[in-house]
């Protein structure tokens, strides 16, 4: 990628109007014969803060890149800032500070020299906001950029895409190769970012990155959008664990569970129930727990404890359930064993 792309911005405001959404409709994109994206639809809001999941090869780049107009999509349509960047890619870019995965910078540069000549380069350059963040950052700018760690790299890229105002944020790993405390740094910018109004698009293989900053997710997975979650609704899910009394048996506990709670929980025992000894069970919850808990204290479970679901949950189920090739199958997702539990929190993204 040449330098240029590392950072495209206008004049643009920041104002967090509708135009800083991003709409795809059935978005496809081959590479020769290999499908990378199969119909991909999805809305970012305006004020969004955006993640996208997926592991390695599931097209997280591509897609971020057809939106940005850098690769010409296959089939299916794009608006961005309320512009499909195949007509108008210059304007897109204007209104979109874009962090790559592999930003590369002017090696022969010293970090202030790079981040003046962005600022120069762009009308919302801003040569001051560039130093701050680098300071936050913790980066010598004195250097070369030939000089510099991977990491260092990073931050420059970083306090390039970071200052300027645009309406539209594009971070595709942003804390990759950072230390913890950096990290933090970040994310406390990108959350920053949201609150000046600005909509952002975050991808990262950090779970917990996502689950702190994003208010919405969606998981790609071998080119097609899988799931969709809303944040809030995720932190409304919890998993119980105990053992059961010696008198109880597991299918008492899962046909006496009262019908108010019957769509808010799902019951598993967690070893075979002629085993000897205690038994122990699990329950996910969805909802708010608190209604739930007077019923949990009535089963009167032994080693007790409470957490919340989060995102590794999720992933898990939608990554690991099966090894077969999803373009095979267009309903997987909605047959999902866990389907019936996350269905409250998780939506199937509709094609
Ligand atoms: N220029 C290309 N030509 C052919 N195949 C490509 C090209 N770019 C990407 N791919 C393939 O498309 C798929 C999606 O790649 P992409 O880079 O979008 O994934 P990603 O989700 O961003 O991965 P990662 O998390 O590793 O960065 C991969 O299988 C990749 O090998």
């Amino acid at each position: 990628m040449n330098s240029a792309a590392v950072l495209q911005d206008s004049g643009a405001s920041a104002s967090g109007t509708p135009s800083a959404g991003v709409r795809c409709h059935r978005l496809s994109k081959h590479y020769g014969d290999f499908l990378a994206l199969d119909q991909c639809s999805l809305e970012v809001h305006p004020g969004d803060i955006f993640g996208l999941l997926g592991p390695n090869g599931a097209g997280k780049t591509t897609l971020i890149r057809s939106l940005l107009g850098y690769l010409r999509r296959t089939s299916g349509e794009v608006n961005v800032c309320g512009i499909d960047p195949e007509v108008d890619s210059v304007e897109v870019r204007r209104r979109v500070s874009y962090l790559p995965g592999d930003a590369r910078l002017p090696r022969h540069l010293r970090g202030k020299g790079v981040l003046r000549f962005f600022a120069d380069l762009h009308p919302l350059g801003d040569l001051e906001r560039s130093l701050e963040i680098a300071d936050a950052l913790e980066l010598d700018t004195r250097r070369h950029v030939g000089m510099m760690s991977t990491g260092m790299r990073q931050k420059l890229a970083l306090a390039v895409v970071l200052a300027p105002q645009t309406p539209l944020l594009i971070l595709d790993e942003p804390t990759a190769n950072l230390d913890p405390s950096v990290r933090a740094t970040v994310l406390n910018f990108v959350v920053d970012a949201q609150r000046r109004g600005r909509t952002i698009i975050f991808s990262s293989h950090v779970l917990s990155e996502i689950e702190e900053t994003c208010n919405r997710v969606v998981f790609l997975r071998r080119g097609r959008l899988a799931r969709e979650l809303v944040m809030a609704e995720l932190f409304q899910r919890h998993r119980v664990w105990g053992d059961l009394p010696d008198e109880t048996s597991f299918s008492d506990v899962k046909h006496q569970v009262p019908p108010q709670f019957d769509h808010q929980v799902k019951l598993e025992c967690l070893q075979d129930e002629a085993g000897a000894g205690p038994q122990a069970i699990r329950i996910d919850t969805s909802g708010d727990l608190a209604p739930l808990l007077s019923w949990i204290d009535s089963l009167h479970l032994s080693r007790l404890r409470v957490e919340p679901l989060g995102l590794r949950a999720i992933y898990d189920s939608v990554h690991h359930q099966t090894q077969e090739d999803p373009r095979e199958d267009r309903t997987e997702m909605a047959t999902d064993s866990n389907d019936e539990h996350h269905r409250g929190n998780c939506r199937e993204v509709a094609r």
